[in-house]
């Protein structure tokens, strides 16, 4: 029995014993709940019954309510805060305005790149709805009233919203207050070998060119952002209850914002609402209410609203891209260009490791074998919410993933080659890995045209594409589209020599203490938000001790008593904290051999682990077994004297590279050439995350991000007017996709572990959302490309694509035996134009 995993397996395939465990039909696997196992997720009892418990439950004797005072304007120069009416109005505290900050240091915050942000506006409105002042009052109505008693007197500047413009020489300068700042340019950066790539070009028998943009998006969790903060002047301590992602990360940002020493500042994550990237930075909110607490000696408690959510807080996305290839005649990829322009708003607030950036923009050659790449990029400044968080998305990798799965889409076409059969001739072969691509990434392990072919079976494409000639044959109304993305993303950040936050290295950590009488808190430094961290992180525990999973209780979010770790986003947590976990309990299983070796009265040399039973026994003698849970008593009742009393072990987890996940997702479209309506007919996700701890988690992750990819592909954007109105500020114009647009998902898998993961496991969480949409614009661009489209932008409203449809002339006008009925009884035939 050999006590690691057989890494080249399937868990959920491999031989077991019918022990009879807890539930046969859900624990398929050792019946204990450990790896490959459907385990129902622990957390879901107190979600279901309504004992979830977010920020916004959190009351506190004598809080207080905080509410921002926003600015209309997108750029304009304060003249005067007045908040006398407000302050006259009974329950109102106190009326803050940077020059309260100011005398505290805290007027302004540093970014997580390095830039300094208003915590509230000291001079000028650098975007609408911006922090200007904040109410503090007993109540959130009266707060609320009084905010709108705050008396503003702007001088009203000329804004510039598009990135584009923002970088012309008369465009309004945003950032004035910057020295050595002349314009709205904040960063140029640069990745791959530019002379290389040209002479590869310069050489090419074909090249395509193609234009995109990735639209401005919000994460748009379910939970806005929020906290409540006290200050308990007895034990000079500060304790925050936050919306947060990375609560330790937090935790030494507040301490160096604020003065307080670190071990003075408790921040609690409690039940987190959704993240998708957005709960990543720190807003001026979660400072205005430290300091309210501080300075008033109360707890204070400040609540988002939806609006300001998605006009505020960290975007995401948002970049115009350019991306080019060279190939043969064949098709075969020899060079890959990009050349963006990324919009960061009027801050430089966006949430990449420091070394880069752009993020993870520079994986761009995606699954392809490339002699030579190069990638151009270019931040500028606008008078726009700050951000460019890595909503579902490993830091700028979905655009990236976006950008080289049109383009290949785009070659396809240009050379009339099946877009499955042009991705098999420039697959990264599998037997190539580890990989090191033309940018310098190490792809861990892959074998991409597996799962291209289970895709295409899953989603009957020879029918498909046979269906479509039919239609185009017949002149059908309806046009058949068949999208295909085949994906490699890049998550789990660290290694810490590459990522940061702030300069922190993107470890993470895992303390697990098992009790005398044999279950066991594991204690994480990630911090779950929906992901089921509290099921799957005990299902490798109870993998790798052999201990029931029901036997295991994970906490995370309080930095008072979990092991500093980064947080969770990135698809970081199996990657990085579940490798620490893994390695936590490998510690305490050796601790636990030589404990059983003193219980079996044997030599530890001739004791072995079994996996299967998850006993410990003597070589050769199975009989002469004891379980965790006898070796746990015995670690506190009957220690050897060669070791410490208690079974308790800490890993800090440095993975030594990041972990390479990837997938073949295959859409099949029908487009309405009358209206423009897209319908999705198939939707086929075939996933390799490596070895899976839970299937079923892992088939929610994919149905949610499958359903965030269709909402960025058919109806997402975050809009502005010229005047710099956020005009897809609010649910009612920020389409988030609804039942009503999810089609049946068809999810499938192949199992490529990762070679340098204790357990073999990749990232998931953000592969549908990563890999989906430029399968689905694929879709949508292959049922015209006969006609000569190349390329239609998202989101893919029925107008878009109407327009497109009228463009290469597809559309049809609406059907001659539609009329229109009116109350005098004549009717009139539909308008030709
Ligand atoms: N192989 C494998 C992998 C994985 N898994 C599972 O699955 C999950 C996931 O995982 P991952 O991939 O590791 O990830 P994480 O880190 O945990 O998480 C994160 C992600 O996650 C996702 N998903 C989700 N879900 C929910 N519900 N909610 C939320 O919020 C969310 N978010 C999103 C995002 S966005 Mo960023 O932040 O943007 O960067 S990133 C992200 C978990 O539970 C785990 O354990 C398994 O089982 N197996
Ligand atoms: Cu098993």
């Amino acid at each position: 029995m050999s006590s690691e995993p057989d890494l080249t397996a399937e868990p959920e395939e491999h031989q077991h014993a019918d022990d009879g465990g807890p539930q046969p039909e859900k624990h398929c696997g050792h019946g204990r709940g450990g790896m490959g196992e459907e385990v129902t997720r622990k957390e879901d009892k107190r979600f279901i019954t309504g004992r979830g418990n977010y920020v916004d439950d959190i009351k506190k004797p004598g809080m207080l309510h905080c509410e921002i005072v926003r600015s209309p304007h997108a750029h304009a120069r304060i003249e005067d805060i007045d908040g006398s009416r407000a302050m006259a109005l009974d329950g109102v505290v106190a009326v803050l305005t940077a020059d309260d900050l100011l005398e505290h240091d805290l007027a302004t915050m540093p970014t997580l790149m390095d830039d300094t942000q208003d915590v509230l506006v000291n001079d000028k409105v650098k975007f609408q709805s911006q922090e200007v002042a904040a109410v503090i009052a007993e109540d959130r109505y009266t707060a609320k009233d009084a905010a709108e008693k705050v008396e503003v007197e702007y001088d009203v500047l000329e804004p510039v919203v598009d990135a584009e413009e923002a970088l012309e020489d008369d465009a309004p300068l945003i950032r004035d207050e910057l020295d050595d700042q002349e314009d709205n340019h904040i960063f140029d950066w640069e990745t791959g070998d530019k002379e290389a790539t040209q002479e590869v070009f310069d050489e090419a028998a074909v090249t395509v060119e193609e234009q995109m943009e990735y639209q401005r998006l919000h994460p748009a969790p379910i939970e806005t952002c929020g906290a409540v903060a006290d200050w308990d002047p007895g034990k000079d301590k500060m304790t925050v209850h936050m919306t947060s992602q990375a609560p330790h990360a937090h935790r030494t940002l507040f301490s160096q914002v604020s003065g307080i020493p670190e071990h003075k500042v408790r921040i609690v994550s409690p039940d987190v609402g959704g993240g998708f990237g957005n709960k990543v930075p720190i807003y001026p909110g979660y400072v205005v209410a430290a300091a309210a607490s501080y300075v008033l000696e109360q707890p204070v408690k400040w609540i988002e609203e939806r609006s300001e959510n998605i006009q505020t807080t960290g975007f995401a996305r948002d970049y115009d891209m350019t991306g080019e290839i060279a190939a043969t005649e064949d098709g075969v990829i020899q060079g890959v260009k990009v050349d963006v322009l990324a919009n960061h708003g009027a801050y430089n607030a966006a949430a990449q490791p420091s070394k880069f950036p752009a993020g993870f923009f520079n994986i761009f050659t995606g699954s392809y074998d490339v002699d030579a790449a190069y990638g151009s990029l270019t931040g500028a400044f606008t008078n726009t919410a700050p951000g460019g968080v890595a909503y579902r998305c490993s830091f700028r990798v979905t655009e990236a993933v976006y950008l080289i799965e049109r383009m290949v889409k785009v070659l396809a076409d240009e050379l009339d080659v099946d877009p499955a059969e042009i991705r098999r001739r420039n697959f990264i072969p599998s037997d190539a890995f580890p990989y090191e691509s033309a940018t310098g990434w190490n792809y861990d392990s892959g074998d991409y045209e597996k799962a291209l072919d289970k895709a295409l079976e899953m989603a009957d494409y020879e029918h498909y594409r046979e269906e479509q000639q039919r239609r185009i044959a017949e002149d059908a109304d309806k046009l058949i589209g068949i999208g295909i993305s085949s994906f490699t993303e890049v998550v789990g950040a660290g290694p810490g020599k590459q990522c940061d936050i702030a300069g922190i290295e993107m470890f993470d950590s895992a303390d697990l203490r098992v009790n005398p009488t044999g279950n066991a808190v594991l204690r994480i430094g990630v911090q779950t938000q929906g992901q089921g961290h509290e099921t799957t992180f005990a299902q490798i525990v109870a993998e790798e001790l052999g201990m029931d999973v029901d036997d295991i209780t994970v906490e995370h979010g309080d930095t008072d008593t979990e092991p500093y770790g980064l947080g969770t986003y990135g698809s970081r947590s199996t990657p990085v904290a579940g490798a620490a976990a893994a390695v936590a309990a490998r510690k305490v299983r050796d601790k636990a051999k030589s404990i059983a070796a003193n219980e079996l009265e044997a030599a530890e040399e001739d004791i072995e682990w079994d996996r299967e039973s998850g006993e410990f026994h003597v070589a050769g003698a199975p009989d002469r077994s004891i379980t965790i849970t006898e070796i746990a008593a015995g670690a506190y009742m009957n220690s050897p004297g060669n070791e410490e009393p208690g079974l308790e072990a800490v890993n800090y987890y440095d993975p030594p590279e990041m972990t390479y996940p990837f997938g073949s997702y295959i859409v099949v479209v029908e487009v309405d050439r009358e209206t423009g309506e897209v319908d999705f007919e198939k939707f086929v996700a075939v996933d390799d995350c490596g070895n899976r701890i839970n299937p079923m988690i892992i088939e929610g992750q994919i149905h949610g991000g499958l359903a965030q990819g269709i909402g960025t592909a058919m109806l997402e954007h975050v809009t502005y007017d010229d005047n710099g109105n956020v005009t897809g500020g609010d649910f009612m114009n920020y389409l988030l996709p609804t039942a009503n647009e999810i089609p049946n998902f068809e999810t499938g898998h192949t199992v490529t572990p990762s070679p340098h993961h204790p357990i073999g496991a990749k990232g998931v969480g953000e592969s549908p959302t990563v890999g989906s949409p430029p399968a689905i614009v694929n879709a949508v661009v292959d049922a015209m490309s006969h006609a000569g489209t190349s390329h239609v932008e998202m989101p893919m409203t029925p107008d878009t694509v109407w327009e497109e449809l009228d463009e290469v002339g597809l559309s049809i006008s609406p059907s001659e035996n539609v009329s229109f009925e009116f109350d005098d009884g004549a009717s009139e035939e539909p308008a030709d134009d």
